[in-house]
């Protein structure tokens, strides 16, 4: 099978050359998709594979309806201009190649931060113009300034790093980085309002989120000293141009040095931009030659080895899920994804939630994947999109089923179960499942009798009473509709009582078959349930 990778933006040859070399990926290279979103939807209807930087924007409408597209990545960092919720939905992993350009980012910065300082755009223009002037452009030095860095993530502690070799001292606030880790690199962790007031220069490295949007706004800038110099380089929409324009003009901020914009390009009139004090570039932090080839060839690799191999790294969208690991959950993705599809066949009300409990071995593998396989296999029938392994989690809290799971190492009856417990309106379904052997799947549990089941192609299931002849009666009124028997299996509390039986089939029975079972009065109920042949695994599964 061949797997089109589409490539909209430029990316370095090196990386084209690893997409080109592998058998079975064809590359088509069309970087004027990326200014016309009506080509790009279309182009996308036969790509199984897009590799983008930051010039194209997929958007909900470019992604809705594309079957066949599974995989983008992000040559680089922000996964800004990509709509992750509506890929997900879509079932579309989302990657990117978070560490190829941190090293260009922060020296970016830090050539930002020294320009700011030493004038060097404004001197080299003045010279250029035939200027001789050395009294216009006197700077001020790094060494015992205080840096200010929003977001100690990859490129700002890189930032931090540089600043404190050139002598700074370093101060800064993130969220997820504790004060004690801070000061292991050197940084004393503060809150933000702690910070404006201390710092000379201050630097934003966060992404750019509806808490992040503007975070150095008016009220940040009227708290910072007259002499502070102000360095975006991570996105467009952290820096309040127009509050910083107007901070500038009343001497409240000395200079500020802008790598992003929002949107982009920006308008070439832009008041940030034609601003003196303002050294600008168009998003240069990462354009090097290093980074680039970086960020292009983990791109096509992320790329090959997810189409090829099925590997998932650097997913925004779902847990990592690398080659050896695949193999090694498989058989319970299967099983979890079959407890799933059974699980929607039962005759039953609404959902409202469900539970996974994972006992024994299961328990420390990746469980989240067996989680979502379930979710996949308890909707995929009732969804008329495509479910994966991206979306079935997503898809099932958007449509408010709660899914939950929890996990014991100690094995229980069996050294490894899935135990899957269904709510819906009217009770609680459970159905479980093991790995007998380490290769087959059975269903050992059903509500509350324990069985033996294979849990592939068609299964009746029964509850009666158990009662001498029953079981023949059963096996007869199948004979009698032409329908073999492959395996039967019954599972009772106590002699005598109410039991359970589960018959696996080498055909559908007819409904006259199921109505004949009904004329019993010691057959309480039965109902077919179809699951894949076994060995069938899910689309998602086949890689
Ligand atoms: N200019 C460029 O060409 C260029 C290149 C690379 C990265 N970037 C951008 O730089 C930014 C940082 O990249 P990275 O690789 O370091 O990402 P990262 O994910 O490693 O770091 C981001 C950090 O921001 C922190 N953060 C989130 N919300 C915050 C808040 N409200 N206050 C303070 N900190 C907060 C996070 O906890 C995280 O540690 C991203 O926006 C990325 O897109 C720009
Ligand atoms: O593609 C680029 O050059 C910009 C990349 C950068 O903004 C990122 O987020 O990684």
């Amino acid at each position: 099978m061949s797997h089109r990778v589409l490539v909209t933006d430029k990316l370095a040859e090196e990386g084209l050359a690893i997409l080109k070399a592998e058998p079975g990926v064809e590359v088509v290279v069309d970087t004027k998709l990326a200014k016309d979103p009506a080509a790009l939807k279309e182009a996308l209807r036969e790509a199984d594979g897009i590799a983008i930087r930051s010039g194209t924007q997929l958007t909900a409408d470019v992604l809705e309806g594309q079957p066949r597209l599974k995989a983008i990545v992000r040559a680089g960092v922000g996964v800004d201009n990509i709509d992750v919720p509506a890929a997900t939905r879509q079932g579309i992993v989302v990657m990117n190649t978070p560490g190829g350009n941190t090293t260009s980012t922060a020296e970016h910065t830090m050539a930002l931060m020294l320009s700011l300082a030493r004038n060097v755009p404004r001197a080299n223009d003045s010279l250029k113009s035939g200027k001789w002037d050395r009294n216009a452009f006197t700077g001020s030095e790094l060494e015992g300034k205080t840096l200010g860095v929003v977001g100690l993530g990859r490129v700002g502690l890189a930032v931090a790093r540089r600043a404190q070799g050139f002598g700074m001292t370093v101060i800064g606030y993130d969220p997820l980085l504790s004060a004690e880790k801070a000061q292991e690199h050197g940084i004393e962790s503060l809150r933000l309002e702690e910070i404006w007031p201390r710092a000379d220069f201050i630097t934003v490295h966060t992404p750019l989120t509806p808490e992040t949007r503007d975070i150095i706004g008016a009220k940040a800038l009227a708290a910072m000293k007259p002499t502070v110099r102000i360095i975006n380089c991570a996105r467009g929409g952290l820096v309040d141009e127009a509050a910083l324009v107007e901070a500038l003009n009343a001497g409240k901020v000395a200079g500020a040095a802008i790598d992003v914009f929002d949107p982009e390009p920006p308008p070439g009139d832009l008041p940030v931009i034609k601003h003196p004090k303002v050294v600008v570039t168009p998003h240069l932090g990462a354009s090097t030659e290093e980074a680039q080839v970086s960020v292009a060839v983990e791109a096509a690799q992320l790329l090959c080895n997810f189409l090829k191999r099925g590997q998932v790294k650097f997913a925004v969208n779902m847990p990592a899920l690398d080659r050896a690991e695949l193999q090694d959950v498989k058989l319970y993705l299967d099983m979890a994804w079959r407890l799933g599809m059974l699980h929607a066949q039962m005759d039953r009300g609404s959902i409202r939630n469900a539970r996974l409990i994972y006992r024994g071995e299961v328990a420390a593998k990746n469980t989240k994947l067996i989680t979502a396989s379930f979710a996949a296999g308890l909707m995929e029938s009732s969804l008329d999109e495509p479910v994966n392994l991206v979306n079935a989690m997503s898809l099932a809290r958007s449509r408010g089923i709660e899914i939950e799971e929890s996990s014991a190492e100690a094995p229980g009856d069996f050294g490894t179960m899935v135990q899957t417990e269904v709510t819906t309106e009217r009770k609680t379904y459970v159905a479980a499942g093991t790995l007998f052997g380490k290769q087959f799947i059975r269903l050992v549990r059903l509500g509350s009798y324990l069985l033996d089941a294979h849990m592939d192609g068609t299964l009746l299931v029964f509850t009666h009473h158990d009662r001498p002849g029953l079981i023949g009666f059963i096996g007869r009124t199948m004979g009698d509709h032409g329908v073999n028997i492959a395996q039967m299996n019954v599972g009772r509390e106590a002699p005598g009582g109410e039991a359970i039986g589960v018959v696996n089939l080498d055909s559908v029975p007819p409904p006259e078959a199921l109505s004949a079972l009904g004329e019993n009065p010691n057959v309480l109920s039965s109902s077919v349930i179809k699951l894949p042949e076994r060995g069938a695994l899910p689309p998602w599964l086949q890689l």
